[in-house]
């Protein structure tokens, strides 16, 4: 028998020894070559701020180091997920573990109930869970079950929020759609695009006005807790509360999506910090990011009696080889069961600190801006009518000055910095940012707001 004849050349043959093709512009060069735009992912491609970007090659506690060697401040944070730090020992031993043990078996595993069983402990509505590898297929599960249980086909969405790439989600999504200022996205077909209704985020009269229309074939409305892919754009007091009431009145049920917001902004996500205070809860929540610790889990979670119309208990479809994969529901566990008390009040500490010298910063370079804040999430948004009014919703998050985020992201690069690479995202710390990191990140705060001063729109 002859030996088998992939044998690699080139950049492949290089895994693990990444320097091999030049840090990270020859990574971005042989990237491009294989992978649509060098990335597996649109936001991860610097396509509103420019430049080549890093490729990262490891990561501990809030720092990540890049190909070229450099090691950065991260206030990307995976997107979310690493609330402990990267590479936290209690998450990693228990992957390894988990991984000893067997990759993934395709039948059920006690991880699961246990991580199911944390989730329901944290939010008292998440009576059933169901476990899934991506926030897009839970909230797509989330559509399906909706539809399944209404029987009506219609989906309310807000313009601005981003629930992944779900084709029915896509219309005025925020995220790498608003990055790219796409409307939505090529390939979502007129008759899909026909059953959302899209309405201007945190305004309740368009909502009213969308079931007084057609309530009797809505579905679902389904949000964002706290929006933070447009910038982050916190709800009005009482909005959350009255999309349930009005859900409720007109026989549709609420998705709260916190895939985002869940296990991050505090134990009980959004909804620990507003409607379990309020007294009341969505019908149906979706969870990623935190609850799989930086491996690919997510959630859809509700009360019993809907959730079980899912199959096999009931006929609304949905399955996955590796949903509740052994060593994913491992991460997620060992990252909810280590994010205390005292973690929660680290997270709020940083974000507060940081946000702050920030804002401050802003402030003595002249630069009229506003920072906003759901939680300890928090973003910068630019401009005069930011500053006067604050931002309430996608138009204002278009309206303001975004030419001055790119060379303030760029300087904050330079000087060992990662933030998110596009203004319509947040800013995420961990409970890993202790004085040393945020020391860092404050120090470079005075040249990249003189960059970001400086800058003028392009003509
Ligand atoms: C609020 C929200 N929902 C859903 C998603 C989609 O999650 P995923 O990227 O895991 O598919 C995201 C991801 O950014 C999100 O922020
Ligand atoms: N806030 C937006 C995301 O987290 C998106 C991550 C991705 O699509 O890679």
């Amino acid at each position: 028998m002859t030996a088998p004849t992939h044998a690699q050349s080139g950049p492949t043959a290089a895994a693990g020894a990444p320097a091999d093709v030049g840090g990270n512009d020859g990574l971005f060069t042989a990237a491009q070559g294989v992978l649509p735009g060098g990335v597996n992912s649109p936001v991860r491609a610097y396509g509103s701020v420019g430049g080549t970007p890093r490729f990262l090659v490891s990561a501990r506690g809030p720092y990540v180091t890049d190909a070229d060697g450099r090691e950065y401040v991260d206030l990307v944070s995976s997107w979310g997920p690493a609330i402990l730090g990267h590479a936290h020992p209690a998450v990693v031993d228990a992957v390894q573990q988990a991984a000893a043990r067997g990759l993934s078996f395709g039948a059920p595993t006690p991880g699961e109930t246990a991580l199911a069983e944390e989730i329901r402990r944290r939010v008292l509505a998440a009576e059933r869970v169901r476990l899934v590898s991506t926030g897009t297929e839970a909230t797509m599960t989330a559509v399906r079950l909706a539809r399944g249980i209404t029987g009506r086909e219609l989906i309310v969405k807000f313009a601005g929020c981003y629930h992944g790439h779900v084709d029915s989600l896509l219309a005025q999504a925020g995220s790498g759609v608003a990055t790219l200022a796409l409307p939505g996205s090529a390939g979502v077909t007129a008759a899909i695009a026909a059953e959302t209704i899209v309405v201007p985020y945190n305004d309740l009269a368009a909502v009213e006005a969308a079931f007084a229309e057609r309530g009797d074939r809505i579905a679902a409305v389904i949000t964002e807790a706290a929006p933070a892919n447009m910038g982050v754009v916190p709800p009005l007091p009482g909005f959350n509360a009255a999309l349930s009431r009005i859900a409720r009145e007109h026989g549709a049920l609420l998705i709260q999506d916190e895939v985002l917001t869940g296990f991050r902004v505090g134990p009980g996500g959004w909804w620990g910090l507003e409607g379990r205070l309020e007294g009341w809860a969505p019908d149906l929540l979706t969870f990623g990011k935190v609850v799989g610790g930086g491996l690919p889990v997510a959630a859809i979670a509700g009360r019993a009696e809907l959730m079980d119309h899912l199959a096999p208990s009931g006929p609304v479809y949905q399955a996955g080889t590796l949903s509740g994969n052994p060593v994913a529901t491992a991460a997620g566990l060992a990252t909810l069961q280590a994010a205390d008390a005292g973690v929660y009040a680290r997270l709020d500490a940083a974000a507060t600190a940081l946000s702050s010298q920030v804002s401050a910063a802003f402030t003595a370079a002249g630069v009229a801006h506003r920072v906003q804040h759901a939680g300890n999430l928090f973003s910068v948004m630019f401009g005069e009518a930011a500053a006067a009014d604050g931002v309430r919703d996608y138009a204002g998050a278009q309206a303001q000055d975004t030419f001055r985020y790119a060379p303030f992201f760029h300087a904050m690069l330079d000087q060992g910095v990662s933030l998110p690479p596009s203004v319509f995202e947040a800013w995420f710390v961990s409970a890993a940012h202790d004085d040393a990191a945020l020391d860092r990140i404050v120090a470079a705060l005075p040249a990249a707001t003189r960059a970001a001063a400086a800058a003028r729109p392009a003509r």
